[in-house]
């Protein structure tokens, strides 16, 4: 299924385990703020309203996508949490620059999960163009961020 076939801010609030007993970390790339920021906004919205408090949700911010592996890596070993969300928007340029960052990032996070006893969800969002970014962090797609969120609820109960 793809994205343009759901709507990523879409979710059943019954089908949520209550949050208000989880603690988050959420690491934001300041590359494409005016992306990553709804993301960030999307997501933490979403943990709120599944029961999860402001004091247990917290926020680390790196340069780019490709230090998102580096944050998660950090708040996991400095900051007790039951899950992370690592947030981030490459958008496509001229080179092959794109597809080096979107490929670290993801194999990179991939590898946190693993290396560690936290789940960390991938909310990067990889587009062609800037109006693909703007359509899936609260456009009309919706939020990844919020779509994280319930994921990172999901993930911290499994792994409890
Ligand atoms: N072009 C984008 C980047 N590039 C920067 C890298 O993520 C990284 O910060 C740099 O290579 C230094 O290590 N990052 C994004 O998040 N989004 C982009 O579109
Ligand atoms: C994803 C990127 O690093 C990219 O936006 C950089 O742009 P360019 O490939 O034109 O240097």
């Amino acid at each position: 299924m793809a994205t343009v076939t759901k709507n990523l801010s879409a979710y059943d609030g019954n089908s949520v385990p209550n949050a208000e007993k989880l603690r988050f970390g959420i690491v934001v790339s300041e590359w494409n703020s005016n992306i990553t920021e709804p993301l960030f906004h999307g997501a933490k919205e979403a943990l709120v309203d599944c029961g999860a408090i402001d004091k247990n949700i917290i926020r680390y911010n790196v340069p780019g996508s490709f230090e998102l592996v580096f944050g998660s890596k950090k708040l996991i070993e400095t900051e007790k949490v039951d899950a992370v969300i690592a947030i981030g928007s490459v958008i496509r340029g001229e080179t092959s620059h794109f597809d080096y960052v979107c490929g670290a990032t993801a194999q990179g996070i991939k590898d946190v999960n693993l290396a560690y006893d936290v789940p960390v969800i991938f909310c990067v969002l990889t587009d062609d163009t800037l109006q693909q970014a703007k359509d899936r962090s609260g456009g009309k797609h919706g939020n990844k961020g919020t779509e994280a969120a319930i994921a990172a609820i999901k993930m911290a109960v499994l792994g409890s």
